[in-house]
């Protein structure tokens, strides 16, 4: 991770944007500024230590893909892997991340960093995300609707057979949706990058959440090429530093972070992190997909929800909501944002869906 920190440093630098390596680091808390305790993080990395060290101190349960696949055995003629714990996913969000990690090798050897440049130069700049929220909620009273255009998942299968990605968008924008969260994962959401882009250059004007497994700071880029405004980083995939430094690049950028929590320990470690203005409370489990409104409830009392309140960080309830009776409980628990997909794409006309959700028309 340090090394690419430099290495994207670098880059950036090659695209006309002054990055002072050592604010870089400082800033990221990964060392007082002082070289010596860098280069020693960066020697433990080598030898592949520092990250699992730090991933399993921060709780994080995901693992990273083994950078070789299962160990090859021979049994005369025959050449086949071993299957052990170690090489093989545990549950399906760490299934998900190990395909994206090579997934997103294959992508970055195909267009490295630097010849993103000129599409980056093209694109429009970055519409603001968390504004477009906010001005809903005042609007209306009722939080701001991310509305999400997603073809398929594996917890749900197929949502939608006859899938227009810019359809639903213009729908969705004419139904009073204030952003909308576009998945670009293949391989279990049907979703792309295609789909961004054309939505993007439809002239639609809600905020675009690129809607990924992010594992590394190429697919923000390469999100912003294609139009993207905002970007989901998801606490139990991302350490700490991670979400730091990504924060940064999107600050550069122009866009704007969805950090993603689903329980306690990730809320505080989010919490933590400076520059946090955007949190997303997901109340889907992605490891077991088990659905509770209740989290939304649970992480946002007491304490949480004071430092919250005083940190004026904007909170988007995730996941499983379908009736306006499930708006009033997480607006009530403190969300002023709620990202919807299911209860709307399921529906034949996903704009007029919104007025079903909310109990009343909420489009100007
Ligand atoms: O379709 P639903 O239950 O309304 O959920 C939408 C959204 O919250 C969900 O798609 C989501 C939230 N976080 C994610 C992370 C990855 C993939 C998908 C998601």
């Amino acid at each position: 991770m340090i090394r690419e920190l430099v290495s994207i440093a670098f880059q950036l630098q090659e695209f006309g944007i002054d990055v002072r390596l050592c604010a870089l680091y400082e800033s990221s808390g990964i060392t007082e500024g002082s070289d010596s305790a860098l280069e020693a993080k960066v020697s433990e990395q080598e030898v592949g230590m520092y990250q699992n060290e730090v991933v399993e101190s921060q709780g994080i349960r995901i693992r990273r893909r083994p950078p070789t696949g299962p160990p090859l055995h021979y049994v005369g003629p025959f050449e086949f892997r071993l299957q052990n714990e170690g090489n093989t996913p545990r549950n399906i969000l760490e299934e998900i991340v190990w395909h994206k990690d090579k997934e997103v090798a294959q992508m970055k050897e195909r267009k490295p960093l630097y010849s993103l440049k000129k599409a980056l130069d093209n694109v429009p700049p970055a519409k603001d995300f968390i504004g477009a929220l906010r001005s809903a909620h005042q609007r209306t009273g009722l939080p701001g609707l991310i509305a999400e255009v997603k073809k398929a998942s594996p917890s749900r299968g197929i949502l939608r057979e006859d899938f227009n990605p810019v359809e639903i968008a213009q729908a969705y924008e004419k139904g009073g949706a204030a952003c909308l969260s576009v998945l670009t994962d293949d391989k279990y959401f049907k979703g792309s990058y295609e789909n961004l882009q054309a939505i993007m250059e439809a002239g639609v004007k809600c905020p675009l959440l690129l809607k990924e497994f992010i594992v590394e700071a190429w697919q923000i880029y390469y999100g912003r090429s294609k139009g993207a405004d905002a970007v989901l980083l998801i606490a139990s995939v991302l350490p700490d530093l991670d979400i730091k430094y990504m924060i940064k690049i999107c600050k550069i950028l122009g866009m704007a972070t969805l950090v993603e929590v689903h329980d306690e320990r990730e809320m505080d470690r989010v919490l933590a992190i400076e520059g946090v203005e955007l949190i997303g409370i997901n109340n889907r489990n992605l490891e077991t997909f088990e659905v509770d409104l209740g989290i939304t409830k649970k992480l946002l009392e007491g304490e949480r929800g004071e430092l919250i309140r005083q940190k004026d960080i904007l909170v988007v309830g995730e996941s499983g909501l379908f009736t306006p009776e499930d708006i009033a409980f997480v607006q009530e628990a403190g969300v002023k944002a709620v990202l919807v997909g299911e209860s709307l794409i399921k529906q034949s006309d996903p704009g007029k869906a919104i007025s079903t959700l909310f109990g009343r028309d909420v489009s100007e």
